[in-house]
């Protein structure tokens, strides 16, 4: 039988005025499962990743194996259930840094259990997501550099680079993690990434992945959800060739 990743229960959330964006959403991810979630702009896919990452308010519920966000504590959640933004020029500092802030939660909830450091050397954190990064052709140095600073393309496979590779996220959220890259940088990714997934040694067990082209939703998904008028519907028949 298969795990339950994660459960999400009559999730909806509304804007400022009132209107709902998304509501009733329900659904269960599996362990194995690739969800690929679509649905034409703006009928609030970014807004149910973020939900279910934490970092927007919903009502309704969200259990990652079984409980909420608020048992595993916050920051915690978010490296477990890890989102990855359509648009990570937006974040703060680098790449490096970004790493470096995940690692630090995991570090302090092993230090909390008397584990020890993770290693010797401050910078070994690195060492997997500059080798995923460079599947991904991405140049090492830059990881140094500003995200803004760098293109769309270069941002969105260094950020899927650091979902595979850093060995805290269980399920990732991958918000068009393609939009900005070629068709053969776009093959490369999604080769590396459900390759890494399907490996058994991998952290990451479930991935619910937005996409706008049904040739991708293809490629990778095991399922399909479609958002229409702010509600999710699971097509029945789901495509099964994985990359
Ligand atoms: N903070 C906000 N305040 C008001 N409206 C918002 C806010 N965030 C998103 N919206 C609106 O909610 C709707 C859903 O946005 P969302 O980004 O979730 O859509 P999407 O399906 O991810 O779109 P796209 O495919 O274009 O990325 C849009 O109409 C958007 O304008």
């Amino acid at each position: 039988m298969s795990t339950a990743m994660l459960e999400v229960e009559d999730l909806a959330h509304v804007k400022g005025d009132g209107q709902p964006i998304i509501s009733e959403i329900t659904f269960t991810v599996n362990e194995g499962d690739v969800v690929v979630l679509r649905g034409v702009s703006g009928s609030g896919k970014t807004t149910l990743l973020k939900c279910i990452a934490h970092l927007n308010l919903y009502s309704g519920h969200v259990l990652f194996k079984g409980y909420p966000p608020t048992h595993y504590g916050i920051p915690t959640y978010r490296t477990k259930v890890l989102y990855i933004p359509q648009r990570p020029s937006l974040l703060p500092l680098t790449p490096r840094d970004f790493v470096l802030t995940v690692m630090s939660f995991k570090a302090h909830k092993r230090q909390h259990r008397g584990s020890g450091s993770v290693s010797g050397r401050s910078d070994a954190w690195m060492d997997h997501p500059l080798e995923v990064g460079s599947q991904f052709g991405i140049d090492p140095n830059l990881w140094n550099r500003n995200w803004a600073e760098l293109s769309v393309g270069e941002g969105q496979r260094i950020m899927v680079a650091i979902g595979v590779a850093l060995g805290t996220a269980e399920i990732l959220l991958l918000d068009e993690p393609t939009s900005a890259l070629d068709p053969e940088t776009t093959l490369a990714v999604e080769k590396y990434t459900l390759s890494m997934f399907r490996k058994p040694e991998s952290s990451v067990k479930a991935i619910i992945w937005v996409t706008h082209s049904e040739e991708q939703a293809q490629r990778v998904g095991t399922r399909i959800i479609t958002i229409a008028s702010g509600k999710a519907c699971e097509e029945l028949s789901a495509p099964i060739d994985l990359v």
